[in-house]
């Protein structure tokens, strides 16, 4: 098939170097030139396990870049990969969307080919129930073409994780088609054909409305996000009474209703898509009426959690004027991405407290730097411990397990953990956020 996606960011070029691997022929549009000319030289604008290979093997072959829109002539369908942040009041911002779908309407009037089926516009982007037919299809109507006979919209919202995007998007736990139209199923099922195939095992394929799908993606990312807070109250509830939540958790992993993953308490949830999320879809819900009480909840606790993690470090030392190692920058571990990491409000409550900080990650310095100039940022966890007076842990890098005589270096040896990442061993004052 040939396929065009709008956006070429983590999304938009992860599926189109999947799908030109599946062997589609792909072309992504983006504005920024820099992007475009990457993928064509077959180099990843982005950082993910297993992209720069797919794109240097078909980058400028089966899968190209282009930043016009005219180039969604030559393909049967349009993904919409651009992205969907928050306003001010948490509420999702379209305008990048709106956009996107005017410039598709603008290149679809602009032939001659009323003949040819209807090109096919899926939204793949997040966005909150009844985007695609209130938001979008209106845009691309707008260039005076006809629903149903010019062009057909539909959704297929993506569940891919940032640093094992590849492997998702091409094992995924389900595919979900949202169409109102047999056509655009049709399309879908011909696009992912070549996926199911190739895919480790069965995949279950949601045929479903296009509000629906909207829907699914919201459910399970608020789901998700949920499930950590839940687990940090009950790991909350668990330090008080000097209980291991991670015993706690591994067994009640065990029973299949509950489910072994995302039972990791501790500093909280980050990234650039579950505050998001769960802040629009918070906002769409209220903009309805109705006060969705257990996600304000689970956005409540998330926020509380970094502030639990000083008052640990503060319960042994006053920090003001002490050095104090920040183990940890990123979001989680696998990935340089910073969006919305927990680091920050850990960051924000030390400076405030006049701690004087060094910091340390191992990749994810120099978006941090870019964010944070002045404080202090050491090239490994032993630099960034060597004379400190505490530590914090805020993401779960493999390599903070394997740190030891490292501690023996610190001025004080308080370790407060918000991952787990460390073992309890004497010689140093160790804290575990919810164990
Ligand atoms: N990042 C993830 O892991 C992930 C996973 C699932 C779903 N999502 C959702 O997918 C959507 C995209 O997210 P992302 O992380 O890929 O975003 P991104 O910011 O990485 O990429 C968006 C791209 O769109 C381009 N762009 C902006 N305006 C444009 C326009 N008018 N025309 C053409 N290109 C334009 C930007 O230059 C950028 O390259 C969001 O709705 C997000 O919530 C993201
Ligand atoms: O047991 C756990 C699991 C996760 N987290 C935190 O939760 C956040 C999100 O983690 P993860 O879901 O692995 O990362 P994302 O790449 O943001 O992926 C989520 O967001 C994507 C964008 O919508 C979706 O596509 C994915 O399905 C969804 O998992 C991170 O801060 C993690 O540290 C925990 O604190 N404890």
């Amino acid at each position: 098939m040939n396929v065009s996606i709008v956006g070429s960011g983590y999304v938009g070029t992860t599926v189109a170097a999947c799908l030109a691997d599946l062997g589609h022929e792909v072309v992504t549009i983006d504005i920024d030139e820099d992007i475009v000319d990457a993928i064509n030289n077959g180099e990843s604008p982005i950082h993910e396990p297993g992209l720069d290979e797919l794109v240097a093997e078909h980058g400028g072959g089966r899968l190209r870049a282009s930043t016009d829109y005219e180039e969604i002539l030559d393909t049967e369908l349009t993904m919409l990969a651009l992205p969907t942040p928050s306003n001010d009041d948490g509420s999702i911002d379209l305008q990048f969307m709106e956009a996107g779908a005017a410039s598709i309407g603008e290149a679809l009037a602009g032939t001659e080919n009323a003949a040819a089926d209807p090109h096919l516009v899926v939204t793949k982007s997040t966005v909150v129930p009844n985007t695609t037919e209130d938001r979008l299809a209106p845009r691309i109507a707008d260039a005076g073409l006809e629903r149903g006979a010019d062009f057909l919209v539909a959704s297929n919202p993506e569940f891919q994780r940032e640093g094992t995007a590849v492997a998702d998007f091409l094992n995924p736990d389900k595919l979900v088609f949202g169409t109102d139209d047999d056509r655009a199923t049709a399309l879908l099922n011909d696009l992912y054909a070549p996926l199911r195939k190739a895919a480790d095992g069965d995949v279950p394929v949601v045929e479903t409305g296009i509000a629906e799908a909207e829907m699914i993606k919201y459910a399970n990312n608020t789901f998700l996000a949920t499930k950590v807070s839940l687990i940090n109250d009950i790991g909350n509830i668990c330090k008080e009474f000097g209980v291991d939540a991670y015993e706690v958790a591994d067994a009640i992993g065990l029973d299949d209703r509950i489910g072994e993953q995302f039972l990791r308490s501790g500093v909280g949830w980050g990234g650039s898509c579950f505050p998001k999320d769960t802040d629009a879809i918070i906002a769409a819900a209220q903009e309805q009426g109705y006060d969705p009480a257990v996600l304000s909840a689970a956005v409540e606790l998330n926020d509380a959690q970094p502030e639990r993690l000083l008052s640990l470090l503060d319960d042994h030392i006053d920090v003001s004027g002490k050095r104090i190692a920040v183990l940890g920058l990123a979001f989680k571990p696998g990935t340089d991405d910073i969006r919305n990491t927990r680091a920050v409000p850990v960051i924000e409550g030390l400076q405030e407290r006049g701690a004087d900080i060094v910091a340390y990650d191992p990749v994810a310095t120099e978006n941090m730097r870019e964010r944070y100039p002045d404080i202090e940022y050491a090239d490994s966890a032993a630099i960034a411990l060597e004379g400190a007076s505490g530590a914090v842990v805020v993401t779960g890098w493999d390599e903070f397990g394997a740190l030891d005589a490292e501690f023996d270096e610190m001025a004080a040896p308080v370790v407060v953990d918000g991952r787990r990442s460390i073992e309890r061993r004497d010689g140093i004052t160790y804290e575990g956020l919810t164990w």
